[in-house]
């Protein structure tokens, strides 16, 4: 199987547009106020428009009210949403919207849990604990707390790069990875060059 590839924490629209060309599968919005990659409705709207047809576009949530998702939604086409933090199961479901849980892996129960916890969850979403952050730390976590088999498909996250991708890959098989801050210059704004190594390193660890 081809190892999906998302590219998170876009803000301007020529980083979607090489992401794309490159060869991503997917980008990821961060609608998180908190994060250095916060977006808004109208960032968002011009940087989908910079997109060709077939990249799925991935809205990022922490805790938000159902109000924000729903603003969200009618103001820019999302295909995916992706929450990073408490929410519950029902509430995940409620938009009618396929969506993907992150999970930030402590222990080898964790991935478990979250797949039982949202069966309906188009993946599961691996990520490192860092404590009172939420994602894109640039953290790696414990390859090994992951199970071997899994009932959703796993996106490996967390601290990716160049470096560390094809190894990544290699090892863990997951059906997808995400990756923000080891292919930025600076927080939100993304490297061309780091992209296409960490497409190379994905499809170099995929053989
Ligand atoms: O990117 C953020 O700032 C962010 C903030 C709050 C929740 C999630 C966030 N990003 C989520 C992602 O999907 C990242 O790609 C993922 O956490 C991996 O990040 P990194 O370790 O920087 O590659």
């Amino acid at each position: 199987m081809t190892t999906r590839i998302k590219i998170c924490g876009l803000t301007r629209p020529e980083d979607a547009r090489e992401a794309a060309r490159l060869g991503a599968d997917a980008i990821g919005l961060v609608f998180y106020p908190k994060s250095p990659r916060n977006v808004s409705i109208e960032q968002a709207r011009a940087i989908v428009a910079a997109l060709p047809p077939f990249v799925t576009v991935v809205a990022l949530f922490v805790n938000p009210t159902r109000e924000w998702v729903d603003e969200v939604l009618a103001g820019c086409a999302i295909d995916l949403l992706q929450f990073h933090g408490e929410e519950e199961p029902v509430f995940c479901r409620s938009f009618h919207r396929p969506y993907m849980k992150a999970v930030r892996v402590r222990t080898a129960g964790d991935v478990l849990d979250a797949a039982r916890q949202y069966p309906d969850a188009r993946g599961i979403l691996t990520d490192a604990f860092v404590e009172g952050m939420h994602g894109g730390t640039g953290t790696r976590f414990d390859w090994g707390l992951l199970p071997q088999q899994l009932s959703l498909p796993l996106v490996l996250s967390g601290g990716l790069s160049v470096d560390n991708v094809a190894e990544a890959v290699h090892e863990v098989r997951p059906a997808a990875v995400d990756v923000s801050s080891g292919v930025e210059s600076s927080k939100g704004i993304k490297d061309a060059a780091l992209m296409a190594a960490f497409i190379a390193g994905v499809k170099h660890g995929s053989v």
